[in-house]
């Protein structure tokens, strides 16, 4: 798959932005919020005597959001209008609660870096990140790598190798990078590492050249 007007590592600068960074809009701020909710409701005092009005209170906001929302089939194609750079992905979109967000930037070597640091929401062993959690991440930035090097695809296998348990309340520095294309087979590896240096967790994924069409 062409990556079309997407910045790749030949004709774009090192440092690249190459995912949506929140932007302050109402809807990145609204977004924004919806994660501290996420995090507090995990956080909070459980005998918390509020929690019947809190739940009051959100159902009241998301009945007001389903009241202004268009049918799902004018939303998808909103959604993917642009140059492909998504605003909604549950990694990297400002817009969506579920994503850290991540942002990633281009290196020159071709290769795509990030950090974050996760919190509660995204826990699984006690103080540690979710191994699906860091699937889901290493997926995603292997998908923005795969177009840094100038060469897309879907994945169709995702190797993953857990070294040891990745910390929450850190921050970790995520990479990846397109290593080979054989006519449609695309490989690429990546993986998770402390500010140490430390890694966590390593992945090596196979894409092929295809693309489910964008709704319109
Ligand atoms: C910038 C945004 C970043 C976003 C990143 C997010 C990435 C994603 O999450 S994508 C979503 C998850 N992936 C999917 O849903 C994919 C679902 N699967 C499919 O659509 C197809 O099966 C797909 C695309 C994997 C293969 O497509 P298809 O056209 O059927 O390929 P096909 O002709 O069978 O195979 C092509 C080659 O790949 C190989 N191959 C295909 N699948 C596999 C596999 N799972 N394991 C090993 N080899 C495979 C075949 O053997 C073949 O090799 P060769 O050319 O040497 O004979």
């Amino acid at each position: 798959m062409s990556v079309g007007t997407h910045p790749t590592f030949e004709n774009s600068p090192p440092g690249t932005v190459l995912t949506s960074p929140p932007d302050g809009s109402a809807v990145d701020r609204a977004t924004g919020a919806a994660r501290r909710v996420v995090d507090a409701l995990l956080r909070t005092d459980r005998g918390n005597a509020n929690l019947a009005r809190v739940a009051e209170e959100l159902n009241s906001i998301a009945e007001h959001l389903e009241e202004h929302a268009p049918a799902v089939a004018e939303r998808l194609i909103d959604m993917w209008n642009g140059e492909g750079v998504t605003r909604h992905d549950p990694v990297t979109g400002p817009e969506n609660a579920l994503a850290p967000p991540l942002v990633l930037e281009g290196l020159p070597d071709g290769s795509v870096r990030g950090t974050v640091t996760l919190t509660i929401p995204y826990q699984g062993p006690p103080g540690h990140v979710h191994g699906g959690v860091s699937a889901l991440l290493l997926d995603h930035v292997l998908g923005v790598a795969n177009a840094w090097g100038g060469k897309a695809g879907m994945t169709a296998q995702l190797s993953t190798r857990y070294h040891r348990p990745t910390p929450l309340f850190e921050p970790l520095t995520l990479t990846g990078k397109l290593i080979s294309v054989d006519g449609r087979k695309i490989t690429t590896a990546g993986d998770i590492r402390t500010a140490d240096g430390q890694v966590c967790v390593s992945v090596e994924g196979l894409f092929v050249d295809k693309s489910v069409p964008r709704p319109r």
